[in-house]
């Protein structure tokens, strides 16, 4: 029984190749970049709601020249106004650097080329992208063409291009997409393509670029790469063609179907920023080009400003990036469970200890910071499924405490509570606001206004201290064996309670650039653990006040 009625009506689109060599199969990573070429301008934005206008796809075609891209498709020339008149405007206006060249997309129609070719006057470099489909299903249904008729249309497109470029004052060299190739017999795909290079004629000088676009995703990732396999074996004058690939997001795999069509024979990828696009999009170059990065291989592509690059595109495209898109998303950094912080923040430390050479800190694929990202804000977030360990790398990081040890465990719950009840998160102001409140300089109900100390022997210290508590205020005197000590067995003689100090350390504070003390005390009574802090720009008071900050707690635990 089928849960879901329809299942039956399908049955997979796709044709494999026959007995596939595979060899692409025995290579593990892309170990250069490849021919980045962009399609925002163009596939990214016939999939809007609303098409970018002139002046938005002038800032994206900046923002990409910036980010490095050299090959950028600026759209379909004679698709609309807009998209002509953009055309025009980066060529009238020297706005294209002389090594970034525009790619425009055409159809095999001879007034389509015809306006394509006229768009590109007095460009000085351009690429004229020419495409047909191929598919089964669309030489069917749309088409309505036998395989010769439509190789046919190819070769029309071909000679008109050739014949256009002929006309045309420019250096423009060609591309040939049989649109749909993943619903094409590889056969028929290989023939159309070739029928098209032996028209074009590809040289060193004059190099063809053929796209096999993933157009629809119909199959596994490795079908695909079969297929690239397949076309870079047999093209015609292989060694002239340049094998570009422009995977969709149909099936989720874009990125494994670009990289593993890269092992393939592909020398060019075709994708989009943020993997917008028809659909469920084009391939997210930003994911292709970080993936290489995370390996050791330059992209040669810069997205060191994350934060930058997501604003623009936000902006110009009136889309989202999702929070998890790979490296560029606002949660992919982001750790809010217990143990993932604990491992970063010992995977940080070890850093700091250790010669690394190479990045392999847990839960972090690469180093937030090369794509712009910041810890403090971006990584260790706190919830209440977070931890410890996290809660005090924020305090460290942020904030300069290094607190001790044994106390993280009482902080880390603390936090962990106040973030339950309020069900939200806490950001690194309210988690500081927690660690004040509840520890530093605490003076109710205890407070010691004044205290003096004298030195008794070598070891041993008289202290004369001032206690307010329940209203009255009394001096009192102890000894000990130093100012803590003396100041510790001073109260618990005057409050008859007794309690052992376990634990005391203390460090220098930066804050605002002043330096001050701070001291953390933990007192036992019953076997349970009261904590206190003091900060002070003396670290006698801070001590004390530490202590007492301890004591109050205890007292506050005890009237319960
Ligand atoms: C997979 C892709 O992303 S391909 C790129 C798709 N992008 C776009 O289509 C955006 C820009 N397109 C447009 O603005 C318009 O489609 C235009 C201006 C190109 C053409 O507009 P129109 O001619 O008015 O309409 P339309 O696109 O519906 O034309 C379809 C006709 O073109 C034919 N056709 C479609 N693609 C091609 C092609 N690549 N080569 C030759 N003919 C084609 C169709 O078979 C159909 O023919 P018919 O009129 O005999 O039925
Ligand atoms: C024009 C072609 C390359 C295309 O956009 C596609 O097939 O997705």
């Amino acid at each position: 029984m089928y849960l879901m009625k329809n299942v039956e009506q399908y049955a997979p689109q796709f044709f494999p190749v026959k007995n596939p060599p595979m060899r692409w199969a025995q290579k593990t990573m892309i170990e250069k970049a490849p021919i980045w070429c962009s399609v925002d301008l163009r596939d990214g934005n016939q999939a809007l709601i609303t098409p970018m206008s002139l002046d938005e796809k002038l800032e994206f075609f900046r923002y990409l020249v910036k980010i490095g891209f050299k090959e950028i498709e600026i759209g379909f020339p004679a698709a609309s106004e807009t998209e002509y008149e953009f055309c025009r405007t980066l060529i009238e206006n020297n706005m294209i650097p002389d090594d970034v060249t525009i790619q425009v997309l055409t159809q095999a129609r001879e007034h389509i080329i015809a306006k394509t070719f006229e768009a590109l006057k007095g460009a000085k470099h351009a690429i004229v992208h020419l495409y047909n489909s191929t598919s089964v299903a669309q030489r069917e249904q749309v088409f309505k063409k036998s395989k010769e008729d439509i190789i046919k249309l190819a070769e029309l497109g071909a000679n008109l291009c050739k014949e256009y470029r002929a006309k045309t004052e420019g250096h423009f060299r060609f591309e040939y997409s049989p649109e749909s190739f993943t619903g094409t017999e590889p056969e028929f795909a290989l023939e159309i393509c070739n029928a098209v290079l032996k028209i074009w004629e590809p040289t060193p000088e004059d190099p063809v670029i053929i796209n096999l676009p993933v157009t629809v995703s119909h199959s596994m990732p490795h079908v695909y790469a079969n297929q690239v396999e397949y076309m870079s074996d047999n093209l015609y004058r292989r060694e002239n063609v340049i094998i570009s690939l422009h995977p969709h997001n149909d099936r989720g795999c874009a990125v494994a179907d670009s990289e593993l069509g890269l092992l393939a024979g592909g020398d060019r990828i075709e994708g989009t920023l943020f993997g917008n696009g028809e659909r469920t999009g084009n391939v997210d170059i930003v994911t292709l080009a970080l993936n290489m990065y995370s390996q050791g291989v330059d992209p040669e592509l810069d997205f060191s400003n994350m934060p930058e690059i997501v604003e623009v595109y936000e902006r110009v495209t009136r889309m989202h990036v999702y929070e998890r898109s790979p490296y560029s998303g606002q949660l992919v950094f982001a750790a809010f469970s217990g143990s993932h912080q604990d491992a970063i923040a010992k995977g940080m430390h070890w850093r700091e200890e250790h010669d690394c050479k190479h990045w392999n800190v847990p839960y972090l694929p690469i180093n937030p910071e090369d794509v712009g990202r910041v810890y403090e804000a971006d990584v260790i977030r706190i919830n209440s499924q977070s931890g410890k360990g996290g809660v005090s790398y924020l305090m460290e990081t942020k904030y300069g405490y290094h607190i001790p040890q044994k106390m993280r465990e009482s902080f880390g719950y603390l936090v962990k509570g106040v973030s339950d009840h309020a069900h939200k998160e806490l950001l690194p102001e309210e988690v500081l606001d927690i660690f004040t409140k509840h520890y530093v300089n605490v003076e109710t109900p205890v407070s010691i206004p004044e205290v003096h100390f004298v030195q008794k022997g070598e070891n041993a210290i008289g202290t004369e201290a001032t206690i307010s508590y329940k209203g009255s205020t009394e001096t009192v005197h102890g000894d000990g064996n130093g100012r803590l000590d003396a100041v510790s067995n001073a109260v618990k003689a005057h409050l008859n309670m007794d309690f052992s100090l376990t634990t005391y350390t203390e460090h220098a504070l930066e804050v605002c650039s002043n330096s001050k003390a701070v001291a953390y005390v933990g007192l036992e009574k019953n076997g349970k653990t009261y904590w206190g802090v003091g900060v002070h720009s003396d670290i006698i008071n801070s001590s004390i006040s530490a202590f007492l900050s301890a004591l109050n707690a205890m007292l506050m635990d005890l009237k319960k």
